[in-house]
């Protein structure tokens, strides 16, 4: 234990050559805060004469003296020690910003009134810029990599769209066509729904091709998949299967309805497009892939071409 004289002599020491600032502010309730010692760090930084003055003269900005007396009364009301960050200056002219981390202890009298707020202000500016360069860093950072990460989605949709999409067409391609009728097929196989699979071919293309040259088959083609986009429901898929060949795939459709739709589709493209269409229909069953309901929907196509005098 320190004797009084001892406790005493430290206090003054400390007081005097302690490097952060160290103040004493007297209570004058109700509301005034007065400064009436600070230790000579502070009074370094400070400047001027500062005993005697309240926080409203001392600190040249109100929204700081608000801020620091707002502290004064926390620490009164909940009289218990507190810590808190504050931000401010002692000059006017003096634009630079300074940060201090502060211990503020309630000193009491003798009937156990806070007579005085005893304070301990660490400058912990350069850390708090530190801080802040970090954040901001951190922050760029994180702006840095969303945007990759957005420019890196945007590359994937359209390496999506460009390994999905049927490039002269924009129709679903023959692996894109694959995948959704598996799809739809699974869904099928699960709700014991109906679906119905349907192959189009345009007669004697090659014969478009050979006489109109490939820029205009091309035109056909993009006519054709449009065509038959419009004409379709929503609910329906459509895919190019390759060359003058497209596939439907009609969830929910009996043989019979798909017939009439089938129907509706050639006279749409003859109307539209100039020439005309060869079907096939295959209806779901159970057991098929893929692979096995495009055959049955092929052969259907090759019958009807052959009863209809078109060579393939
Ligand atoms: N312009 C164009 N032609 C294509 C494209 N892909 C395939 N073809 C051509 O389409 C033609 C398809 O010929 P075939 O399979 O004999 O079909 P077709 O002449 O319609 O005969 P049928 O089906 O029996 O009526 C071939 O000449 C291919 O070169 C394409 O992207 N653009």
């Amino acid at each position: 234990m320190l004797t009084q004289r001892q406790g005493g002599a430290l206090l003054q020491e400390i007081w005097e050559h302690f490097p952060e600032h160290m103040f004493l502010i007297r209570v004058e309730p109700p509301e005034r805060f007065v400064v009436e010692a600070v230790n000579p760090a502070q009074q370094a930084t400070i400047g001027y004469p500062c005993v005697g003055l309240t926080m409203e003269e001392l600190l040249p900005d109100p929204e700081q003296a608000r801020s620091v007396t707002g502290h004064y009364r926390d620490c009164l009301a909940c009289n218990h020690p507190i810590r808190y960050e504050e931000t401010g200056h002692f000059h006017k002219e003096n634009d630079v910003l300074l940060h201090w981390l502060t211990l503020l202890v309630p000193l009491h009298d003798e009937e156990g009134n806070i007579t005085h707020l005893f304070g301990i202000s660490q400058n912990v500016t350069e850390l708090r810029l530190a801080r802040q360069a970090l954040e901001e860093h951190n922050a760029r950072l994180e702006a840095l990599v969303e945007a990759r990460t957005a420019e890196l989605k945007a590359t994937n949709a359209r390496l999506e769209a460009l390994a999905s999409r049927d490039e002269l067409t924009g129709i679903a391609n023959r692996r894109q066509l694959t995948a959704l009728t598996e799809h739809a097929m699974q869904r099928a196989r699960r709700q014991h729904a109906l679906l119905a699979l349907l192959i189009l071919d345009i007669d004697g293309f090659k014969g478009i091709n050979d006489t109109q040259g490939h820029l205009a088959g091309d035109a056909i083609l993009r006519e054709v998949a449009q065509t038959l986009t419009e004409t379709l429901r929503e609910s329906d898929l459509l895919g190019r299967f390759g060359g003058d060949e497209f596939v439907a795939v009609l969830p929910d459709t009996h043989a019979e309805d798909a017939q009439h739709l089938a129907e509706r589709l050639r006279a749409a493209v003859a109307q539209r497009c100039g020439c005309t269409l060869g079907l096939g229909i295959a209806d779901f069953t159970p057991h098929d892939d893929f692979a096995s309901l495009v055959e049955r929907a092929d052969r259907a196509l090759l019958r009807g071409k052959r009863a209809r005098g078109v060579r393939r």
